[in-house]
């Protein structure tokens, strides 16, 4: 959308004034003022969107508290999307920890104390049969990108109920601010299917559906009933999974993946940041993928899916699938992820450590981490066990005294489930320690020098998933299409290129990365046949057709 760009539109008065991605307020011009009716319902001064940013951001500036922060700016994208996302783009990377991770925790903890008002949708069970009806009732014809969740894994916080629409309304934030996906194209949906998170049972204020989590064969057969209806009404959107809990996400992934567009961001978006953040570090470190050994600490939906991901790139890198996998640790709750155990999940037993290979270590289900790590001698650690405190400074030390250049991930979020922090990593490896953590820190300064700290988090990939997705007009992602992502990625770390800097590119040059991952995804789509109809128009410009930037459009 540009400034000159004028169109026509069908609403006015105080209609046009409450619609947020309409709204202009104080910026509708003389002309509009008259032919929308809205003489007199605004101030007498006209302002530009320049203007009113300034006062945005004070406005912001004024409250002290993120969680305020966090309210203050979603009243104003539900007041003034295009007011919104300016103010955002101006300020990414204050911002994006007010309206992602780690705010947005706390924001989904506290959802219906800080409520103030409805967006996109909520699917309660008891709405079963309704639920044709209810997509009816949205009023955007064009959907382009769902984000949905159900509420049963928010970030490392568990199961938030209805609360957890804190996260597909920020996730898709970022698909705009990031991405430059038209946010008129977006839709968060909450899946309420009852929570068993007994404070909000208790909660009388608690704002969703007051019952026990629906499971098994109703809850299988009500997202069903979702996807269908779904696919009935925008049956070219791409839907994103997110934050389901591990009973669930893969068992989702696998029913759908080939019926529709859409992919798991905590299984596949976190697979592609963690494999691009590890090829920087070895392009930095100039050694190979396949000579890496890595441990995992929590072998979930992200720990596994990073991990298969590695797996298909060790290969790639010329390994065979066993010695891949010999080269993968997983630890669960019961220590280190072997063959020999029962009642372990499918999706944990192509990942099981031979215990053969293991025997002679002695391990018992209480051994402690910094021992498998005496034994394993990896090169990487991997946290994403949503458990603060789990990589201590004996894990850390033990680890660098076998490897004097250590890539240390601690990926949970919110900050409160951090494995460690960067400080101290830093701190117990003498600076040697390249860092990823997954929600945002300061650089860190030891005697004078300044240690960035990358954030690897899935915001850096689907985005510029979702944005090559709509310009090539795929119909599916594919893994070749997350191994393009990976790469591109990597491709515009600083550390990979010159040796400097944090092993990921700054959220400053998001929409550059987004864009480039977007090229890469939608290249890789094209190359496999999985896009629709014959645009001849270059990619480049496609994507750069799409992408949306917050402007006000004349309206005639
Ligand atoms: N940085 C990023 O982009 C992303 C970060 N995450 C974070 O990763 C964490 C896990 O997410 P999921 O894998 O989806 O959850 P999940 O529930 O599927 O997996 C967590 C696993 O950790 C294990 N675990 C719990 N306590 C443990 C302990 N003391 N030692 C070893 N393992 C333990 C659990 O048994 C479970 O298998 C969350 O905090 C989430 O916020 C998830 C997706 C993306
Ligand atoms: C980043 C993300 O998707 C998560 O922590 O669940
Ligand atoms: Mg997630």
């Amino acid at each position: 959308m540009s400034s000159q760009k004028s169109v026509t539109i069908d609403q006015q008065g105080s209609a046009l004034l409450s619609n947020p991605l309409l709204n202009k307020d104080t910026a509708f011009s003389e002309q509009e003022r008259t032919t929308y009716g809205l003489r007199g319902l605004l101030p007498f001064q006209i302002e530009t969107l320049d203007d009113q940013a300034k006062r945005a951001y004070q406005q912001f500036s004024s409250y002290e508290k993120a969680i305020d922060r966090h309210i203050y700016l979603r009243e104003l994208q539900d007041r003034n999307e295009t007011l919104f996302f300016r103010l955002v783009s101006d300020h990414l990377e204050e911002m994006l920890p007010i309206i992602y991770t780690p705010t947005v925790g706390e924001a989904c903890q506290t959802f219906s104390h800080i409520y103030r008002g409805s967006r996109g949708l909520f699917i309660a069970y008891p709405d079963q049969d309704n639920i044709d009806t209810i997509l009816a009732n949205v009023d955007q014809d064009d959907v382009s990108v769902i984000v949905v969740t159900d509420g049963e894994r928010i970030l490392g916080l568990g199961d938030l109920g209805a609360g957890g629409m804190g996260i597909p309304i920020g996730k898709l934030g970022l698909y705009t601010a990031c991405g430059g996906i038209d946010p008129a194209k977006t839709l968060p949906i909450t899946l309420d299917v009852g929570t068993n998170n007994q404070d909000l049972l208790n909660d009388a204020t608690y704002i969703g559906w007051h019952h026990e989590r629906i499971r098994g064969e109703e809850y299988y057969n009500f997202v069903e009933r979702f996807v269908a209806a779904v696919m009935k009404r925008w049956p070219n959107v791409l839907l994103q999974f997110e934050d389901f809990a591990q009973i669930n996400a893969l068992p989702l992934l696998q029913k759908y993946r080939d019926r529709l567009c859409c992919f798991n961001d905590d299984i596949q978006g976190t697979a592609v940041v963690a494999l691009g953040t590890l090829y920087s570090a070895c392009k930095a470190r100039q050694v190979q993928l396949r000579d890496q050994r890595i441990i995992f600490v929590g072998a979930g939906s992200a720990g596994c899916g990073i991990a298969e991901q590695i797996v298909a790139a060790m290969q790639e890198d010329g390994l065979s699938e066993q010695e891949a996998r010999g080269r993968i640790f997983m630890i669960d709750r019961n220590g280190l992820v072997t063959d020999d155990m029962k009642d372990i999940p499918d999706f944990q037993k192509k990942l099981a450590q031979p215990t053969t290979t293991v025997a002679s270590w002695n391990l018992t289900a209480k051994s402690a981490l910094s021992t498998i790590v005496e034994h394993v001698k990896p090169t990487i650690l991997i946290g994403v066990s949503g458990q603060a405190g789990l990589f201590n400074e004996d894990v850390i030390t033990t680890m660098y005294r076998h490897c004097p250049t250590p890539l240390v991930m601690p990926l949970s979020n919110p900050t409160s489930r951090i494995e460690a922090v960067p400080a101290d990593i830093l701190k117990w490896t003498q600076g040697n320690a390249l860092v990823a953590t997954g929600s945002p820190f300061e650089p860190v300064n030891i005697d004078g020098t300044s240690y960035p700290i990358a954030q690897c988090n899935n915001a850096y990939i689907f985005p510029g998933i979702g944005l090559g997705i709509i310009a090539a007009q795929a119909h599916r992602v594919t893994d070749s299409m997350l191994m393009a992502a990976a790469r591109a990625l990597s491709d515009c770390s600083p550390v990979a290129q010159s040796g400097k800097g944090a092993v990921l590119p700054s959220f400053k040059d998001i929409k550059e990365v987004s864009l480039r991952i977007a090229e890469a995804v939608a290249q890789q789509a094209v190359e496999e046949g999985v896009t629709e109809g014959r645009d001849s128009t270059p990619l480049k410009e496609r994507l750069e057709a799409h992408f949306w930037t917050p402007a006000y459009a004349c309206y005639g």
